[in-house]
């Protein structure tokens, strides 16, 4: 049994179709991603799931319980976890009251091991808590009764990064003891760090479920190169390489055009990516010798770029960009 099964799950608030025939599970003990951009519709299903909101079309079952059946709700959310992503605290209440009533209403198995962790400020009033406070003080919460199932919604906005570093480890741990955890996020960097599995969804719609692993590997390798010699540019003519950019050495009277027509032009430094058979490109290369060699795997933007067409989001996208992407190039071979 899956921890989470969404069966055409379809959410119309009238105006805007938010879910639109989600299907999709996961399974027990994995860290499941679910990413998209603003808007995207990703709060919609985990509202849906958790029973505050109610579903246009579809069902959901969490824990192998029905959340239409409002007993089996109750019994699922026992076993669960949930962080929303602006947590509701009662803003009258210290950070330590807010744990009191959370022990007393799910239980209290391990805070005192979690407030090591991410250490929120006890004897202060949620009012006076900044946002990465109050998502510290959420993430005990969440986690303070053991549950069998959390439910993250971009859980770490607002953590400083030595804070999102420690949440990362903790959440591996927590699958390492067989927890389940579905997260949304439109942070690239920490889905790929995390998770097993991503579902992606855009304007409502579920585009693709897979293994993180998978999707970089469709999306190739960045190879970016740079020769001692020349190296003649049909030498790349091979299966497997796209968006090759290169500077071209030309001779004095070459023009850009000829240079296009010409198979004999060279360059020394280049980038690609590349999704063929890394040694039959090494082969490939063998004759000329190399001054710097990387291969690294297709950024994750590239990967989301494929299914948003440029709707990613922007300070994310610029943040993670392409490193090193030459900054030089005079031509496309
Ligand atoms: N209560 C509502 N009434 C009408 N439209 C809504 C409501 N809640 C959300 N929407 C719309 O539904 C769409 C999906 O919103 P949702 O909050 O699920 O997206 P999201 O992927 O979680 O976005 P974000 O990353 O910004 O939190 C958006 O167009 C949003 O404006």
């Amino acid at each position: 049994m899956a921890a989470i099964e969404l069966e055409g799950l379809t959410k119309d608030y009238g105006e805007v179709l938010a879910n639109d025939d989600v299907t999709f599970s996961v399974e027990r003990g994995e860290i499941f991603g679910y990413l998209g951009p603003n808007g995207a519709g990703k709060t919609t299903t985990i509202r849906t799931l958790l029973g505050l909101l109610s579903p246009t079309d579809g069902s959901a079952r969490l824990l192998g319980h029905d959340i239409a059946d409002e007993g089996e709700l109750i019994e699922a959310k026992r076993r669960l976890g949930y962080l929303p992503d602006s947590p509701a605290f009662d803003e009258t209440a210290t950070g330590r009251e807010v744990l009191e009533l959370h022990a007393s209403i799910k239980g209290d198995e391990r805070s005192d091991e979690l407030l090591e962790l991410f250490d929120p400020p006890l004897d202060r009033l949620v009012r006076d808590y900044s946002r990465g406070n109050v998502r510290k003080l959420g993430l005990v919460t969440t986690f303070m009764h053991e549950p069998e199932l959390v439910i993250l919604d971009e859980p770490t906005g607002g953590l400083d990064p030595l804070m999102q570093h420690r949440f990362a480890e903790f959440l591996r741990d927590e699958r390492e003891r067989g927890v389940t955890v579905f997260f949304s996020s439109h942070i690239l960097g920490e889905v790929r760090r995390l998770c097993d599995r991503v579902g992606i969804i855009r304007n409502g719609r579920l585009v693709t479920v897979e293994p993180v692993e998978s999707l970089l590997d469709r999306s190739g390798k960045v190879v970016r190169l740079r020769a001692a010699d020349p190296i003649p540019r049909d030498t790349l003519e091979i299966d497997g390489v796209h968006d090759l950019e290169a500077t071209l050495d030309r001779g004095a009277d070459s023009s850009r055009e000829s240079a296009r027509d010409d198979s004999k032009s060279t360059f020394t430094e280049c980038t690609f990516t590349f999704t063929g058979d890394v040694n039959a490109l090494l082969e490939r290369l063998r004759e000329y010798p190399l001054l710097d060699l990387s291969i690294e795997e297709a950024p994750l933007e590239d990967v989301f770029m494929r299914f948003y067409g440029g709707e990613v989001d922007g300070e994310e996208s610029t943040a993670a960009g392409r490193q090193g992407t030459p900054t030089e190039v005079t031509d496309d071979v």
